[in-house]
């Protein structure tokens, strides 16, 4: 869910956008205010929209849409930003709502602190033991790309949350079944590819060495996000995005371990090329995953996350296992099995226990860019690399030195100017909410994804708070 605000400066005014807000994007995004005794139109003095954002006021009343807003403004006046038409921002001036709404606040942090801890641990445990896997005695790349996508099946049982059939479908009409099976096959095949070059990337490095390069992915997703999603590009995010690539670079002259100079370096290479491959790819499929949640899917349901969560990782199961049976190698998985430094039945429970925590991972991911953006979801999985690099100098005796040190503050500076710049964005729009509450004309709003046009205006009643009452993810700041 995204959040933003919008503020009527004066009366028969037009509303502005804060800094946060984005509905001017690409020029795409309208806007329409609601309300349901509204019955004058006020478009300026030219009669032009002055920021060319609200252009038109329903009227419920006369069942129409009219342009600006009437003066006096009513006192439950209900503004929705339609987004691309069927996504609405919905804006209201009523302090009930915000009492009511504390309550969805309260659950909307809850969730996003569970998806959290589904990433981070996810992550941290599934890389531990897909090196695991590699350290005693595993060498199948294909196998290790299999099982980051392969334990989609556990997700299953989630449908039994999610809502019917029937909901879903009208949600999601304007789409036909082609058009998002093609898109499932397309993020799929690509998960695929970018699995694979993960893999690679772990066989080839110390995981010390491979999570502090798969930090890189923020910087990545930080540029895909500026010019996909149109995220502010500000000095912090900037700064953090340089030490985040100076860190992964230092570790280039990482001294080697066990292994004699020129092994170490070819692999190191290969090894660092495709880490740094697997987060490029890993952020542009986080940032086309906003994307698809914002532009496409009109359902506010958990059923899209779970959807998109089960279908790529099924394509990219088949994909994987195809190049498994074509490249031979599953040939040998049985002779592994039975050499398998640990056992045969540690060689399976490494493998079942590595496929279940990537789905974790990949559930929470992919709830946290639906609940909150693909910036926020790939900070949370950067905020994973220290954990699992620690993990790994514990559990695995991976060494520390001093280039690892060093690269690893420059990590985590990059990483706290990152945050330091959420935060600052975070205090300028409660300021700038406070304000404005106080001369009594502000609105919050909260992303509604789920909300048809119609379906608005079915749920409208003769105030303000039946409209609240029909919404549940309506969320204020
Ligand atoms: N480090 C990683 N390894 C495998 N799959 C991933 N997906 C996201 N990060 C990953």
């Amino acid at each position: 869910m995204t959040f933003r605000s919008v503020c009527v400066k004066s009366c028969g005014d037009k509303i502005n956008e804060n800094e946060n807000d984005k509905f001017l994007v690409k020029g795409r995004r309208k806007a329409r205010a609601f309300s349901p005794s509204l019955s004058q139109l006020i478009g300026g003095d030219s009669g032009k929209k002055s920021h060319g954002i609200v252009d038109q006021v329903f009227d419920k009343s006369r069942g129409s849409h009219t342009l600006g807003f009437p003066d006096p403004l009513p006192k439950k006046l209900l503004v929705a930003i339609d987004v691309d038409e069927d996504d609405l921002l919905l804006v209201q001036e009523n302090s009930h709502a915000n009492v009511k709404n504390t309550l969805t606040q309260y659950r909307w942090w809850l969730e996003v602190i569970i998806y959290t801890i589904f990433v981070l641990g996810g992550q941290s445990v599934a890389t531990i033991l897909g090196r695991l896997y590699y350290d005693k005695g595993g060498n199948s790349m294909w196998m290790a790309t299999l099982v980051i996508n392969a334990g989609f099946p556990i997700l299953l049982p989630l449908y039994l949350f999610s809502p019917s059939e029937n909901q879903q479908r009208s949600d999601m009409k304007q789409f036909s079944s082609a058009i998002l099976a093609s898109i499932y096959i397309s993020f799929g095949i690509f998960l695929a590819a970018v699995s694979m070059l993960y893999a690679v990337g772990l066989l080839n490095l110390p995981v010390s060495i491979y999570t502090l390069i798969c930090a890189t992915q923020l910087g990545f997703n930080a540029l895909f996000s500026f010019f996909l999603n149109s995220q502010k590009l500000t000095p912090l995010i900037l700064n953090s995005v340089v030490l985040l690539m100076i860190s992964s670079m230092l570790l280039v002259f990482t001294p080697g371990d066990s292994l004699d100079s020129s092994t170490k370096n070819n692999k190191y290479a290969l090894g660092i090329l495709c880490t740094i491959g697997a987060s490029a790819g890993y952020a542009l499929l986080l940032s086309l995953t906003q994307i698809y949640f914002q532009n496409m899917i009109k359902s506010a349901t958990f059923r899209v996350v779970v959807d998109m969560t089960i279908y790529q990782s099924a394509v990219a199961t088949c994909v994987v296992l195809i190049a498994l049976f074509v490249s031979g190698e599953w040939k040998s998985l049985c002779r592994e099995m039975r050499e398998f430094e640990l056992g045969s039945v540690s060689y399976v429970m490494i493998l079942v226990w590595t496929a279940v925590f990537w789905q974790v991972f990949s559930i929470g991911v992919i709830a946290l860019i639906y609940k909150v953006s693909s910036l926020f979801s790939n900070v949370i999985c950067a905020l994973g690399f220290p954990v699992v690099l620690v993990l790994a100098v514990i559990i695995l005796n991976d060494k520390m030195n001093g280039v690892k040190l060093i690269s690893l503050v420059l990590a985590i500076s990059g990483l706290v100017s990152y945050l330091y710049q959420h935060y600052l964005d975070d205090l300028k729009v409660k300021a700038k909410s406070r304000d404005v509450a106080s001369q009594g004309r502000y609105y919050h709003a909260g992303y509604w994804p789920s909300l048809h046009f119609s379906e608005l205006i079915g749920s409208l009643g003769s105030s303000g708070d039946s409209f609240c009452k029909g919404t549940q993810q309506f969320h204020c700041l």
